[in-house]
C-alpha cells in the first residue's frame, strides 16, 4: 500500500481587494504536516482561509511564499497524485455509478477490463456493489456522496483532499458516512486533509485537527486526537468526558477574541 506524506511549510497568501485596492493577507505562514496514512482536519471560522488552503495543497491556486510537497515532491500544480473531494458529488447524471467512478481512469488511458475491475472492487469497498447500474438521479445524497468517494479513490491519489464532503447531508446519514470512511480509510490508507465546521467530525475522523484563526488565516492551535484506532462510533466517542473536553477546547480556540497577529 503506497503512502505518501503531505508537508505545508510556511505557506503564505494574499489578495489584491479591488474594492479596497489594498491588499487581503489570507493566509500567512501555515505549517502542518500529515504523516502517511494519517487524516488532519482544519477547522476555524468562515473566511479563515481553509479552501484557498485547499486549492494550494492541490495545486490550483499558487502560495506567494511556502512549499508545499507530497512524498517529498514539491507541488507545482495540480496532478495526479491529490485528489479533492466536494461537498457535492458532482456526478455525471447520464452515466451510471460504475461508469462515473470509472471517469478518472479513462482520463488516464486505462483500457475498459482494468476500469470495470477497479470500479466495481471501488464500489464494493463503499458498499454500493449492486447499485452499479444505477443513474445518479436513483441514488440517494448519502449514496452519491459515496460514488464520489469511490471516483477519488479509483487513480490512486496519495493524498486526498476533501472539502466539507459531508455537510450537505442529514445528521443520520451524515454519522453513517463517517464511519463507513473511517472504515474505507483504514482499509485504502490514503493521507487525508479533512475541512470541516463540525468539531465533532473532526475530531471523531482525526489523527490531529489544525484550528486556524482568521484575519489573517493561520494556525492557532494543533490538536492530536487521542482516540485509538479502530474508534467506537461518533455517539460512543462523544458520551466519553476526554471527547467533550477537546471538543470544548477546540470550541474555546475557534470562538476566543484573536490574539494580535502582528
Ligand atoms: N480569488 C479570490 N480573490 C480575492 N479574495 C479571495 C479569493 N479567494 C478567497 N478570497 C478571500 O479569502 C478569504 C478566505 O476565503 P476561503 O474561502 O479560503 O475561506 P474558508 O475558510 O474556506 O471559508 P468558509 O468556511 O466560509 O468556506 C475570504 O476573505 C475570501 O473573500
Amino acid at each position: 500500500m503506497p503512502q505518501s506524506s503531505l508537508s505545508v511549510e510556511d505557506v503564505c497568501k494574499s489578495y489584491r481587494s479591488a474594492a479596497r485596492a489594498e491588499h487581503l493577507q489570507v493566509l500567512r505562514d501555515v505549517r502542518f504536516t500529515v504523516r502517511a496514512g494519517e487524516i488532519v482536519s482544519i477547522v476555524g471560522e468562515s473566511g479563515c482561509g481553509k479552501t484557498t488552503l485547499l486549492r494550494i495543497v492541490q495545486g490550483l491556486v499558487a502560495a506567494d511564499r511556502g512549499v508545499v510537497a507530497v512524498g517529498g515532491r514539491q507541488v507545482s500544480g495540480p496532478g495526479s497524485d491529490r485528489t479533492t473531494v466536494f461537498q457535492q458529488a458532482n456526478l455525471l447524471p447520464w452515466r451510471t455509478a460504475r461508469k462515473n467512478v470509472e471517469f478518472g481512469l479513462e482520463v488516464q488511458g486505462r483500457d475498459k477490463a482494468a476500469r470495470v475491475a477497479r470500479a466495481r472492487e471501488l464500489l464494493r469497498l463503499v458498499g454500493l456493489e449492486n447499485f452499479e447500474n444505477h443513474y445518479p438521479h436513483q441514488l440517494s445524497g448519502g449514496m452519491q456522496q459515496r460514488i464520489g468517494l469511490a471516483r477519488a479513490l479509483a487513480t490512486n491519489p496519495d493524498v486526498l483532499l476533501m472539502d466539507e464532503p459531508f455537510s450537505a447531508l442529514d445528521a443520520q446519514t451524515r454519522e453513517v458516512l463517517q464511519a463507513e470512511l473511517l472504515g474505507v480509510l483504514e482499509r485504502t490508507g490514503k493521507t487525508i486533509v479533512f475541512v470541516t465546521h463540525d468539531l465533532d467530525e473532526a475530531i471523531y475522523l482525526s489523527d490531529r485537527v489544525v484550528v486556524m484563526a482568521a484575519r489573517p488565516g493561520r494556525v492557532r492551535e494543533i490538536i492530536t486526537v487521542p482516540f485509538a484506532r479502530p474508534r467506537p462510533s461518533l455517539p460512543e466517542l462523544r458520551a466519553e468526558q476526554e471527547f467533550q473536553q477537546l471538543r470544548q477546547h477546540t470550541w474555546s480556540l475557534i470562538t476566543s477574541p484573536r490574539e494580535d497577529p502582528a
